[in-house]
């Protein structure tokens, strides 16, 4: 049994993600004990400013590190990382050979570089940025077909 722990910042905010996601936690490979840990998201009053974006990702990214266990392998998913041509996250994840891995998802505004500086594992999925409530379901999908 391998134990992942998925964080994410907020909740999913609309009911068809959150169907969704309970259709696609019923169907994962029950070889993967799969948590979700939500930090709560720092709401914002003005995110145009850059000084704003620095100091939100900090106070996340404190919570998510609060949240990662001591001796978990962490992999990041990060848009800027360098795109691996093995995008299978199983294959990944067995690859570590590791037990206990947190896979962490950032908010709005990304991850801070103190929890990127402590990733075992960067992920690109594309140059594209994708919403994290998105992403988060995207990352659960791929556990039904490992
Ligand atoms: C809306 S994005 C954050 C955008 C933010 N401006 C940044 O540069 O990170 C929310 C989170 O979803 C994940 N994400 C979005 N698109 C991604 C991609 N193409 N590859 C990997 N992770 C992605 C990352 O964890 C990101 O922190």
């Amino acid at each position: 049994m391998i134990n992942i722990d998925l964080i994410c910042v907020g909740a999913l905010k609309s009911d068809i993600f959150k169907q969704a996601e309970k259709n696609i936690l019923k169907k994962t490979d029950k070889n993967y004990n799969i948590k979700i840990i939500e930090i709560e998201d720092e709401k914002n009053q003005n995110i145009n400013r850059s000084s704003e974006i620095e100091k939100i990702k900090e106070k996340e990214g404190a919570k998510i590190l609060s949240k990662i266990k001591k001796g978990n392998y962490v992999i990041t998913l990060e848009i800027d990382a360098k795109q691996s041509k093995n995008l299978s996250i199983c294959n990944i994840i067995n690859e570590t050979g590791r037990e206990n891995i947190s896979i962490i998802i950032g908010g709005s505004v990304g991850l801070s570089k103190k929890v990127s500086d402590i990733s075992n594992k960067k992920i690109s999925i594309s140059k594209m940025t994708f919403p994290h409530q998105l992403m988060r379901l995207v990352m659960l999908e791929q556990f039904i077909i490992c």
